[in-house]
């Protein structure tokens, strides 16, 4: 084994609620190895075991979902498949996702439910597909009793979706990222041009019988300054365009790449330069917090007099009041608007009616290409979550790439065992408060993600003890909330880095332990292991040395070390027809006291247990399920 060197890097991690928002390039959606598969359902406590039986493999495939429940929810008779998941398409799909999905799922199509039938429908479905006209709040996550184990939005933007809601349930939410991208910068250029020839004004005067050809002079393109906010896969696309318009384009995006900018011949410029000097602005940044009413009073009054607006991301990144009055005022000379804040907007929206405006009814990704590109997109991703994926396209959920998944495989399992095994040494289980993990690995700190493996001990160490599931989704989260702080250290270690992890050891720190043998020199209950031939062995116990392969169940005895202790502990179980898989003895010295590790195939009747401790040797022991 190498040495570990003198330098320890304490990554202190604590267990922080952090969203990793996915930007992802436009590739495809790549799905995680096959055998490598998260848990997502959530599940009743009284199934846990049992499903925790299938979670041999590092993260097992999510179990169908109980016969009895997965009806259609709107008519069992309409010929749902027991066994399958099912999967509640709430807003308009194209016919070849749901194609996709109903390979797969039962699938119940049913677009325009009141917000009252959604919460009504939704305990009965795994998964959910919205648009953008259905809102996915709180209340339906509630409503759901934890069954939704996904949420997929067929589009871009999930401001309609309460991120915070999905991962306190451990529901996935994943989007489709890519395919209305070029819709959507279509539909961006298509307004720009219509609006500065007056286009849609026009038609309706000559279809009203007018012909007015000087009131309906536009404004040229060519060489005017274009303002691009939201450099991202919309925004670059409208970029390239109006390039090829001969426009000057500039962009304001705090979080974009310079070079990326440069490529397609972008300066990348701050918000006060685009306000000041855009004769055209166009708005392709997400609807959050940050950007809410990101066009206010303010910001017009910066503006260059007769600035030009096309907004095809979202009504709420413009304050639409204030919009009114730039344009009455002539700030703004004119808007091509796509979303509102409210849609359908009401009857009497002042921006809808006015003269000056372009506008058109959410229509940026309404193309029949994308919508079948959509629909394909976001079945995938729904597909592959529910069958326990890591998908690429997650918007709650760290995205680990394929090849890390694969190399953490026997680690992650190992990761969730000795969580679990930690936590049944505690006297009393609820009081943890303090985790440590230490990862002794060869590796550079940066070069292993730690994320899953901690999410894994999160789910060891939290799901033995609470009737919640845990999940890459939500594990941060839930140690959070339950006040469990968890913090990670790296010891580098000399050697090759070909192994990801030389071992693993969970330290469990302020508690009693219901074996106090777990408690290491330090005081905390210690547990550690390794991996080896893509098995994962259980290698310390507080300061013992054993080695015990983690399958099955384990007992742990402290004795005092002499002979024939093996076979004393092995005819009790022998007798009662248990099978030992594993046996290994770590000592301090020889014939003083000693820790026996043993693992067993069955669970040993109370009174197996209770023979083994009126063993004479056997000092403490106890029983622990893996
Ligand atoms: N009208 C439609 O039908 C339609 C279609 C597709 C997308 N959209 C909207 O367009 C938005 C953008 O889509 P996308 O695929 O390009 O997303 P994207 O994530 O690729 O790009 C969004 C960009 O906005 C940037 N951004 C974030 N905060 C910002 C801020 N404060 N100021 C400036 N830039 C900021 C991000 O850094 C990112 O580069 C979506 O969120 C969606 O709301 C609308
Ligand atoms: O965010 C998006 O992808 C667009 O706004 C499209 O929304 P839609 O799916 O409701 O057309």
């Amino acid at each position: 084994m190498a040495a570990p060197s003198p330098t320890t890097t304490a990554a202190a991690a604590a267990a922080a609620t952090t969203h990793h928002r996915v930007l992802l390039p436009s590739a495809r959606p790549r799905a995680a190895p096959s055998s490598l598969r998260l848990p997502l359902r959530a599940q009743p406590h009284a199934h846990a075991h049992a499903q925790r039986a299938r979670l041999a493999a590092p993260v097992a495939a999510a179990a169908p979902a109980p016969a009895a429940s997965t009806a259609s929810p709107e008519s069992p008779a309409s010929g749902a498949v027991a066994g399958k998941p099912t999967v509640l398409v709430a807003e308009k799909l194209g016919a070849a996702g749901l194609a996709l999905l109903r390979e797969f799922a039962n699938v119940d199509c049913s677009y325009g439910l009141s917000p009252e039938d959604l919460r009504a429908k939704i305990s009965l479905c795994d998964a959910l597909i919205v648009r953008s006209g259905t809102k996915v709040g709180r209340d339906v996550f509630e409503a759901s009793g934890g069954r939704l184990r996904v949420v997929g939005r067929a589009g871009v933007g999930i401001d309609n979706v309460d991120l915070a809601a999905a991962t306190e349930h451990g529901c996935l939410v994943v989007n489709a990222p890519t395919a209305n991208t070029v819709a959507a910068a279509e539909h961006g250029i298509a307004l720009l041009t219509a609006m500065a020839r007056n286009i849609a004004q026009a038609d309706a005067s000559l279809k009203a019988g007018k012909w007015q050809r000087n009131k309906y002079v536009g404004v040229s393109l060519v060489g005017k300054t274009l303002a691009i906010l939201g450099f991202g896969k919309v925004g670059s696309e409208v970029a390239r365009r109006a390039k090829g318009l001969g426009m000057h384009v500039i962009a304001h995006d705090p979080y974009a790449s310079a070079d990326r900018a440069r490529a397609i011949g972008v300066e990348l410029v701050s918000m006060e330069e685009a306000m000041t000097t855009a004769d055209f602005i166009s708005l392709h940044m997400p609807l959050t917090p940050a950007t809410d009413k990101m066009l206010n009073d303010e910001a017009f009054a910066k503006m260059k007099k007769g600035v030009r607006i096309i907004n095809v991301a979202r009504g709420g990144v413009i304050d639409e009041e204030a919009l009114v009055r730039a344009l009455d005022s002539g700030v703004v000379a004119q808007a091509a608007l796509d979303v509102f804040t409210k849609e359908p907007p009401a009857a009497d929206n002042k921006l809808v009616l006015h003269g000056n405006v372009t506008v058109t009814p959410h229509l940026g990704a309404s193309t029949v290409e994308a919508q079948e590109g959509v629909a394909i997109e976001i079945a995938e991703a729904v597909i592959g979550a529910l069958k326990g994926e890591l998908a690429a396209s997650a918007v709650n959920a760290p995205m680990v790439p394929a090849e890390v998944l694969s190399e953490l495989a026997p680690f992650v399992v190992l990761a969730e065992k000795l969580g679990r095994l930690a936590v049944q040494l505690v006297a009393g289980g609820g009081g943890i408060k303090s985790v440590k993990v230490t990862y002794a690995s060869a590796r550079a700190p940066d070069d292993l993600d730690t994320r899953l493996l901690r999410a894994m001990i999160t789910k060891g160490l939290i799901e033995p003890i609470s009737s919640v599931f845990v999940n890459l989704v939500n594990a941060d989260f839930t140690a959070k909330q339950r006040g469990v702080r968890i913090t990670e250290e790296r010891i580098l270690l000399d050697g090759s880095p070909e192994t990801p992890i030389d071992y693993i050891q969970v330290q469990i720190a302020n508690v009693e332990s219901k074996f106090p043998s777990a408690i290491s020199e330090t005081g905390e209950i210690t547990v550690e292991g390794r991996v080896k031939d893509g098995v994962p062995h259980l290698t310390k116990v507080g300061a013992f040395q054993v080695d015990v392969s983690l399958e099955g169940s384990l007992i742990l005895c402290r004795q005092v070390d002499q002979p024939g202790m093996i076979g004393s502990v092995g005819s009790v179980l022998g007798e009662e027809n248990v099978n030992v898989s594993f046996m290994s003895v770590g000592r301090i010295a020889p014939r003083k006291h000693a820790v026996m590790a043993i693992g067993v195939d069955e669970e040993p009747s109370k009174g197996t247990l209770t023979k083994i401790g009126e063993i004479p040797a056997i000092e403490e022991f106890v029983f622990l399920k893996l």
